[in-house]
């Protein structure tokens, strides 16, 4: 559908773009991603033909694009630009109704009723036509974006560019337009080419992924081969999280923010632990990331910051819970220092909590949860993951040892 081969250039006496080479089928949905300044809008107006290329070319249809009329072009390639706030004084429909610009063949033919039609169904599609009759400046940025994707649609395009179309829309709407995007992909065989901020978003929606840095392809390929964590921190010069989205098989990317210095060092142990003739309480001062099983409340990985085994009647904490009919016996407690870390447990007849002050890995938390599985149904294991990350065969070691 459309080729990108060796494209280099930019604005006069200004290179952006150098030695770009892609292709994207009919039906894909291709997402340009990249950091502040390396190219993505340049290389989008390159592709709608608002910018010529110094070098290279682009086919669209296996022609170069070069040979089209504008209005060939537009036949074609719609484009939703970034949103401004510039707006001029037309309806929505009126606004909607230009997109059919490119399919009049004569002044006369203006408006007829099968444009109408199309304008109406484009309207419908992104729910603008409630405010069919309002002028542009009379709606919120959200919805002065949808009109003018109702505007792209209503060109009936084979190919949809988009410059971060779900910039100014909240959550529900980001959904629904990319849900719908993504659908017609499927059934209509549209073409979507679209600049995404949101990695995401994009590691969601997008078959593929084109990671632009410095006006280069830094990398291009599937979702789950470009949004790694060392990709994405060497392009983006910022840390980044990797893990799996929990409800469908797609990765997610967050940030990992600079919060440490706001909490104060401390290290777990005996202080914090309560108990009395009802409960065993341990209330950390710090959220503690958790793993928990036989727990009522809490159960599974999560973050909490304490944990309670209760009989008789008593309010929920919040805290991770485990309730008995019979009061725990034989509470020991131990702390345990290793060069890398202090380890506070513990140990009753009904449950066995693992307090950790280090950083343990995934696999650290499962493997201290396999070593007190051999003794307590009860579980908890928790840590500060401040400080140096805990070697995970060490602690299976001095974990075997205490408990
Ligand atoms: N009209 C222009 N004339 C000259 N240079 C420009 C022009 N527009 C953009 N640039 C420069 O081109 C470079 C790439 O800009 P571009 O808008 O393509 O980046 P981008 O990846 O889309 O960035 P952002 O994520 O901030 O939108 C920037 O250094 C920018 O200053």
């Amino acid at each position: 559908m459309l080729h990108v081969k060796n494209l280099s250039g930019g604005y006069p006496g200004h290179d952006i773009l150098t030695d770009i080479s892609f292709s994207v089928s009919s039906g894909e949905l291709f997402g340009i991603l990249g950091p502040n300044g390396s190219g993505k809008t340049t290389l989008l107006k390159m592709i709608s033909g608002l910018l010529t290329s110094k070098q290279g070319e682009i086919l669209v249809q296996d022609k170069p694009l070069s040979t089209f009329s504008s209005k060939e072009l537009a036949r074609i390639i719609a484009v939703l630009p970034q949103v401004s706030s510039e707006v001029f004084a037309y309806t929505v429909r009126e606004t909607v109704s230009l997109g059919r610009y490119a399919h009049q063949t004569g002044w006369f033919q203006a408006n007829k009723s099968e444009d109408e039609q199309i304008v109406v169904e484009a309207m419908k599609m992104t729910g603008v036509d409630q405010f069919a009759d309002k002028l542009l400046h009379e709606l919120s940025g959200g919805e002065r974006q949808r009109v003018f994707l109702a505007q792209a649609l209503a060109q009936e395009p084979k190919i949809l560019l988009l410059d971060e179309p779900t910039n100014h829309l909240d959550l529900a709407y980001q959904k629904e337009l990319l849900d719908q995007l993504k659908s017609w992909t499927r059934t209509r065989d549209l073409t979507v080419i679209s600049i995404f901020h949101d990695l995401n978003i994009a590691g969601l929606y997008c078959d593929r992924i084109l990671l632009l840095h410095n006006g280069q392809p830094h990398m291009l390929g599937k979702p789950e081969e470009v949004l790694q964590e060392s990709i994405i921190q060497q392009v983006y010069h910022t840390k980044v999280v990797q893990l799996p989205h929990p409800e469908v098989a797609k990765t997610q990317m967050l940030l990992a923010p600079n919060l440490q210095e706001d909490i104060h060092k401390v290290t777990l142990g005996q202080e914090f632990l309560y108990t009395d003739e009802t409960s065993v309480e341990f209330r950390s001062p710090i959220p503690l990331k958790t793993m928990a099983i036989g727990a009522v409340h809490g159960a599974g990985i999560g973050w909490y910051d304490g944990i309670t085994a209760q009989w008789g009647e008593k309010s929920s904490s919040g805290r991770i819970t485990f309730l008995y009919n019979n009061p725990v016996e034989k509470v020991e407690m131990n702390s345990i220092r290793t060069d890398e870390c202090t380890i506070f447990i513990v140990k009753s007849s009904g449950f066995i909590w693992i307090m950790m002050n280090g950083e343990l890995s995934d696999e650290g938390f499962l493997q201290s949860m396999a070593v007190a599985a051999r003794s307590a149904s009860n579980i908890v294991v928790a840590s500060t993951q401040m400080g140096k990350l805990v070697d995970s065969q060490l602690l299976i070691e001095t974990l075997t040892n205490f408990i």
